[in-house]
């Protein structure tokens, strides 16, 4: 089951929950242009690797669809030429809406390959587009099944790793990484969903993950939706977690994974990577081989995105919709934030944890460990 769903679709219908809405609203918005999807990603209505990469292949394919529908056709569907034209400045620019996560450029460049092929192959445009838009809804789809069979995967590695018996796995993550992450099941959350299932788990432990606050607001609405026992920490308390608490794993998403096993993650990873090396705790990333970048060979080449510094002095929540302190007053901005403050705020998205600190990467296809003494991994998509 499900939690809650990132993106609904009927045909060429697409909407999207707002995250920035939850968990106190959810309010489903029509996603009806390019520029509306553009936006949506760009201010995190709709957020996580696979999600993202998701609504845009959706809104692409709803475009052209309509297009297809139109009497008489627009010009770009004279010719494989005219609609390649069209689509590529579409492509482009869907792929600007946020960088570090490579699902949403992987997804950009394999229908600008397709587009190049059937162009090659059929002769006219409308044959063409049917392609594409075949193609842009099966990448928005494929990733669940991908995510079951990591969670299966990984589940059981660890379960075999650890040795107990049964609700004995204590596990932290990080962020968001469930259903409104991806198109359905997640996943490290997917991970921990599975060592629940399997009636391994004892208690799933998350960071709030300021300022965004992916933990406190989405991961624990899908955890109590789940059913899953579950205690939120802010995200400074990862060390006393570790000190006074059994931990068995860290289990962590990734938005980018260089073939070295560079990770790039929600701010906050890398903290918490540190800390599981000190109390030797494994650290487990968990993501499909699509998200591993075998174009570079490790983690410096990785773009951080670096949100809105305004992003970072918000008391989530209290302006979507503003929530009331305990005198009733609205609760606002944690701090007076004036244009000249601005500058001093530094708001990273992203953090990279090298591979010497990862313990283990779980794809739908292995579980990669390093070689014994060697601090990198050898990745691959196969
Ligand atoms: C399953 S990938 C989710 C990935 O995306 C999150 O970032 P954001 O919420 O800013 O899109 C976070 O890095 C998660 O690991």
């Amino acid at each position: 089951m499900d939690a809650l769903k990132s993106i609904r679709t009927d045909g060429d219908k697409v909407e999207i929950v707002n995250q920035l809405l939850l968990p106190h609203t959810i309010e489903y918005l029509d996603i009806q242009t390019i520029e509306e999807a553009h936006d949506a990603i760009k201010s995190m209505k709709i957020r996580g690797a696979p999600a993202i990469a998701s609504l845009a292949t959706l809104a692409f394919a709803s475009n052209l669809s309509g297009a297809l529908q139109t009497s008489p056709p627009p010009a770009f569907l004279s010719s494989p030429e005219a609609l390649e034209a069209h689509v590529t400045p579409i492509l482009d620019y869907l792929y600007t809406a946020r960088p570090t996560a490579v699902n949403l450029g992987a997804a950009t460049r394999r229908l600008a390959r397709l587009l190049q092929s059937s162009k090659n192959v059929q002769q006219d445009a409308a044959s063409v587009a049917r392609e594409l838009i075949a193609e842009a809804r099966l990448i928005a789809g494929e990733d669940k099944a991908q995510n079951m069979k990591m969670s299966q995967l990984g589940g059981d590695w660890l379960h075999k790793r650890v040795g107990g018996s049964t609700k004995y796995l204590n596990v932290l993550t990080v962020c968001n990484t469930g259903s409104l992450a991806t198109s359905g099941y997640g996943t490290a959350l997917g991970f921990i969903t599975y060592l629940h299932e399997q009636g391994l788990l004892d208690t799933a432990y998350y960071t709030q993950t300021a300022p965004y606050h992916q933990g406190s607001r989405l991961t624990a609405l899908e955890l109590k939706t789940l059913n899953i026992p579950s205690t939120m920490i802010c995200d400074v308390m990862v060390g006393s977690l570790f000190q006074h608490k059994t931990i068995h794993a860290v289990l962590v998403g990734a938005d980018r994974v260089a073939k070295n096993g560079d990770t790039a993650n929600k701010i906050g990873t890398y903290n918490a990577a540190v800390l599981a090396a000190r109390h030797k705790i494994p650290f487990v990333v968990v993501a499909p081989t699509s998200t591993v970048d075998l174009d570079i060979t490790d983690g410096s080449s990785i773009s951080i995105e670096h949100r809105p510094a305004v992003e970072a002095c918000l008391v989530r929540g209290a302006l979507y919709p503003p929530t009331l302190d305990a005198n009733g007053k609205k609760v606002l901005a944690q701090v007076m934030v004036t244009p000249s403050d601005l500058e001093g705020i530094y708001n990273p998205s992203f953090d990279v944890t090298p591979a010497e600190l990862i313990t283990a990467i779980v794809t739908e296809k292995y579980v990669a460990l390093k070689k014994d003494g060697e601090t990198r991994f050898d990745l691959s998509k196969e």
